[in-house]
């Protein structure tokens, strides 16, 4: 089963130079696209890409750089396909992104007055693995960011770990490593200031060899040239590459 990634950016919520870091994981039938911030439909225009051949989306988190393309999302497919995009999104944030983000824009009386009134909505558990498609898996588990917003992580067919916004936790990568099979880490990363609510290079490189080895990095600053060759065996994840997983 080979599973493809292509990053539609690779930046924080401030970077200017590489876009939200929101991606498309495929396989041969299936398109996810994982997160949709305020620059995915810039970026998926720039890539040649329409929102029509994304299957489903799936939200990590509610911050711009995470959900803030969905009005623009869903109003596309709308009025240019008549239809809706299969929004998969853990069963905690159905309420939340729909009174606290999108109801602002999308609410028409009579006509638009719920999440599922724009998207086909999915909940999913958290813990439990869910089929997407005949090659793609999807685990979510829920991580630590900001106090009080949830926020979940994803494993995908058991042995990729995708780093939602993630204050450091090493005993959990160590243990996704060492007892839980995963081969490939994809997580973000802070290149300067102290990681309040992400986690910093600083703290990535104090792992083991054998966790850091296995890590790509994103969701950093423009400030990311400067760290070029500063990373020892972590990777950066670029922006439209594409990398089979
Ligand atoms: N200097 C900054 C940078 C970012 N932010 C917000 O904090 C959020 C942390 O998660 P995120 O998804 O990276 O989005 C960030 C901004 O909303 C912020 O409040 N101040
Ligand atoms: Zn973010
Ligand atoms: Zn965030």
């Amino acid at each position: 089963m080979s599973i493809s990634l292509q990053m539609l950016g690779t930046g924080n919520a401030l970077a200017k130079n590489y876009f939200n870091n929101n991606g498309l994981l495929l396989d041969k039938n299936y398109t996810l696209m994982i997160d949709c911030g305020v620059t995915a439909p810039l970026a998926m225009h720039e890539l040649n890409r329409s929102f029509r051949d994304v299957n489903a989306t799936l939200i990590t988190h509610i911050h711009a750089d995470h959900v803030g393309g969905l009005e623009e999302q869903a109003l596309t497919l709308k009025h240019k396909y008549n239809r809706k995009m299969t929004l998969l999104l853990p069963e905690a944030l159905v309420e939340p992104l729909w009174d606290h983000t999108l109801m602002g824009g999308m609410y028409q009386q009579g006509v638009v007055s719920s999440l599922e009134d724009i998207f086909e909505v999915r909940p999913l558990s958290p813990g439990v693995p869910h089929r997407l498609s005949e090659d793609l898996v999807l685990e979510l588990l829920q991580t630590p960011h900001v106090p009080g917003k949830d926020s979940y992580s994803l494993i995908v067919n058991g042995d990729i770990f995708y780093s939602a916004d993630i204050i450091f936790q090493p005993d959990l990568l160590i243990d996704l490593v060492r007892e839980q099979g995963i081969r490939r880490i994809l997580h973000d990363c802070q290149l300067t200031g102290t990681g309040h609510v992400h986690t910093t290079l600083e703290e990535l490189l104090s792992l083991p060899e054998d966790v850091r080895k296995l890590i790509y990095l994103m969701h950093y600053g423009d400030e990311k040239p400067d760290y070029v060759g500063h990373t020892r065996e972590m990777e950066f994840l670029e922006q439209h590459v594409m990398y089979t997983l």
